[in-house]
């Protein structure tokens, strides 16, 4: 794609996109909860009072009222055992108002997090992390996807229309939250896929082939400028506190200043970020509809 050296790369704004997806959201509660006579309704469960996942908590409660969803808020202490969380999980699986069941990672260390993610049932899974649904992704099968990668898609969709058919994507990271779900999401839209992560020999190379260049590595700055071919889209999916002098703020896995050759990129905060905690709210919607469908046809 020519990019003459005056042009910028556009910046994709996930918090305008976020808050018009949440307001379609917002729209579609409303007519269905007519149609169905019930109201979707999210769980979240926090255990332990780790100060980060404390304030992600309280915007998604916040978001998930805002779009007329009841919310259903779980807060244990740090030294709850791993039979209190699963009867707890047990008991949000078998509630007929709770459609949605979200346990906040990381657990303390003393609880397994899969045996938790495995006992919720696979039709509330909205994090999409169940063994289940990433059979049901890796299969094309209608699956509950994982938010955030979830959120990169529309942002991709957004940026460069539906079609994405032989687009070459490289997705840096191989997590089960982002970077495996993502590639076979990418591959279901028929892309070229290259994964790259840590042990990778050749990343800034195989980096550079991309026309989608997805980053969740986790680490600060890891993406530089000559990483990213003229005219990519860049979807940056770090979220790096760094210390600043006095103060702390938060940056991406990309350095931003440097891909002003890009066609678009995700800013760090702004960006993917806010369109995880909207495609949560999604995907509660998705098993509603889900639901309800099933019970009508049934
Ligand atoms: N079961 C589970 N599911 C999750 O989806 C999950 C989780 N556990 N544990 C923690 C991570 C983290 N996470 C974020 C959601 C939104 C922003 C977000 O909206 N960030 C803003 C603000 C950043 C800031 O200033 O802190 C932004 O990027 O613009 C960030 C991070 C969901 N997580």
């Amino acid at each position: 794609m020519g990019m003459d050296k005056f042009t910028r790369a556009a910046n994709i704004d996930g918090k305008e996109y976020a808050a018009e997806l949440l307001e379609r959201i917002r729209a579609d509660v409303e007519t269905l909860k007519a149609t169905t006579g019930a109201v979707p309704g999210l769980a979240v469960v926090l255990v332990g009072d780790d100060p980060a996942s404390a304030i992600y908590v309280a915007s998604k409660q916040r978001q998930t009222v805002a779009a007329g969803m009841k919310s259903f808020e779980y807060r244990l202490a740090a030294e709850t055992s791993q039979d209190e969380l699963l009867e707890l999980v047990h008991r949000l699986n078998e509630d007929p108002e709770v459609y949605g069941i979200l346990v906040q990672l990381p657990l303390p260390v003393h609880l397994d997090p899969n045996a938790v993610i495995q006992a919720i049932n696979p039709d509330k899974d909205v994090d999409g992390f169940h063994v289940s649904n990433a059979g049901r992704l890796a299969t094309g099968n209608p699956a509950l996807v994982p938010c955030t990668p979830l959120g990169c898609m529309m942002l991709i969709k957004a940026t460069l229309g539906e079609n994405l058919s032989g687009l070459h994507a490289v997705i840096v990271g191989k997590s089960n939250i982002v970077g495996k779900p993502m590639a076979q999401m990418l591959m279901n839209a028929h892309c070229t896929i290259t994964v790259v992560h840590s042990q990778t020999r050749n990343a800034a190379e195989l980096c550079r082939a991309a026309d989608i260049l997805v980053v969740a590595a986790g680490r600060a700055g890891l993406v530089r400028g000559d990483w990213i071919k003229p005219g990519a889209v860049v979807i940056d999916v770090g979220i790096n506190r760094i210390q600043d002098g006095e103060k702390s703020r938060i940056v991406g896995d990309v350095a931003y200043g440097e891909a002003g050759h890009a066609r678009a990129i995700t800013p760090v905060p702004g960006g993917v970020g806010p369109m995880t905690i909207a495609c949560l709210l999604s995907n509660t919607l998705t098993a509603f509809r889900r639901h309800h469908a099933m019970v009508a046809t049934a």
